[in-house]
């Protein structure tokens, strides 16, 4: 075993680790603190895949995707390394799934690109656009790690992009400029995101679907009425990715309590636009007492974080670095889960029972076949602020799912024979 790879992949995750245990739908959650007995903290130097020279003198302080995502990683390479040798001759980590990105020459999808081609879990990344994907993969195919990037132009291509796919993320899309809310992006992106997620029902209908486009909380529900009507929809595999919301909802609530960042986890429910994103300020781990004014103050920048990034481009487009590194967190959340790691959460937008609404964006369980569990104890004893919020996102969020839905079958109908 190559000790520099040893050392790359325990300090990625060498922080102190709060996981959530639970079994199925309805568990209440609860944190512990897990310890796998390993001494990681003493050295700050970083190495990584066999050939990244200067890496061995990196410094870093924290994890490269956040706690929830380390947790797993901790739980599912650690175990793998020890019991099934993974490593191959070549002294390399067992890196064996496919990730295809739609929208791979996009503002997010570059930087997803790169921080996907870091991973250790992914042998083949295929990027997918209408344009200017040959030139980024030409650049990010020769940073040498092991996963083989190809690129496919346009619909032609988009079949061969798509097979055998495990994990598919759909950041296709325009984004907002100051002054366009949410809605305006429908009318583009409802039928960009319908016609993508028809291939994927064609060609890998088994995978999971990580769709970022937005206005999301119309998007998802369009995928999953195209995935019905192809007759291969299943719930548990398709994802509204929110995972931005729980990274600005740390990181401003680890810098308002002056708290360490690395260990701040809060929970976000409900939607993706302005007032349907509800962070859960009274689940904060650890837990924290919040005056009145900063659960207001805290909760709308929350809210309104992608319109603060979206003011300071100023007509250039919405926040990508931080949606490709959220998306990042979200995919290797995923892939542990593929690969068995039974300690795998994270708050994603999906069909859910939790509330009235069909969808629902809340903290669940991934497993192998997807979503395993919602926590629903997330949703129990909820502050008098939190449950008024949450029944003002309603209606809003209803309107956008219904509106997905309504898309949908008025395509289908305009687009069948009479
Ligand atoms: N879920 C979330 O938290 C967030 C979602 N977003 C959304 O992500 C989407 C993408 O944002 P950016 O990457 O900044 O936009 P961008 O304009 O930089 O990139 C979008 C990419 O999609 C490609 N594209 C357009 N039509 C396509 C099609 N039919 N097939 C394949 N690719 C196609 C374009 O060629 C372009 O490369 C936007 O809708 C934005 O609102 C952005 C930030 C956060
Ligand atoms: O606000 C936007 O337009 C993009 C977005 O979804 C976010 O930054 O959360």
């Amino acid at each position: 075993m190559n000790p520099c790879h040893t050392t790359a992949v325990f300090k990625m995750v060498s922080t102190a680790i709060t996981t959530v245990s639970g079994g199925l739908v309805g568990i209440q959650a609860s944190s512990r603190s897990k310890s796998l007995g390993l001494n990681l903290s003493s050295s700050k130097s970083f190495c990584t895949f066999r050939g990244l020279k200067a890496a061995s003198n990196v410094q870093i302080d924290s994890a490269f995707l956040g706690k929830a995502s380390n947790a797993s990683l901790r739980a599912s390479l650690v175990p793998k390394l020890e019991e099934k040798q993974v490593l191959s001759n070549q002294n390399q980590p067992r890196a064996s799934y496919k990730v295809a990105i739609l929208g791979a020459a996009g503002g997010i999808g570059q930087p997803l690109g790169l921080l996907i081609k870091m991973s250790p879990l992914v042998s083949a990344l295929h990027l997918y656009d209408i344009t200017n994907v040959k030139v980024v993969a030409a650049d990010l195919s020769h940073c040498n790690t092991p996963t083989q990037v190809l690129d496919f132009t346009g619909p032609s291509e988009l079949a061969n992009c798509l097979k055998g796919a495990d994990v598919v993320v759909i950041p296709a899309g325009i984004p907002r400029k100051p002054g366009v809310t949410f809605d305006d992006l429908f009318d583009i992106n409802a039928g960009i995101v319908k016609t993508l997620v028809e291939a994927v029902a064609d060609n890998c209908p088994d995978a999971f679907i990580l769709i970022i486009s937005n206005p999301l909380n119309s998007t998802v529900p369009i995928a999953a009425e195209v995935l019905k009507q192809q007759g291969v929809y299943n719930p548990k595999k398709l994802f509204g990715v929110t995972t931005l919301d729980v990274v600005r909802a740390n990181t401003f609530v680890a810098q308002k309590k002056q708290l360490k960042l690395i260990d701040v986890d809060v929970p976000v429910i409900g939607g993706h636009a302005g007032i349907t994103i509800l962070p859960l300020l009274s689940k904060t781990r650890p837990v924290v007492p919040f005056r009145d004014e900063e659960v207001e103050e805290l909760t709308v920048r929350i809210q309104n974080a992608g319109t603060e990034v979206v003011e300071a481009k100023a007509g250039a487009g919405s926040a990508t670095l931080s949606m490709a590194y959220a998306a990042a967190r979200f995919v290797e959340s995923s892939l542990r889960a593929l690969d068995g790691d039974g300690d795998v959460y994270e708050c994603t937008f999906v069909q859910s029972e939790l509330t009235e609404l069909p969808f629902f964006a809340s903290r669940v369980k991934l497993g192998r076949k997807g979503v395993e569990a919602f926590i629903s104890s997330d949703l129990e004893g909820l502050t008098n602020y939190e449950l008024k919020a949450l029944e003002a996102l309603k209606p809003e969020l209803k309107a956008s799912i219904e509106k997905g839905v309504a898309f949908v079958h008025k395509t289908t109908a305009t687009a069948a024979p009479a």
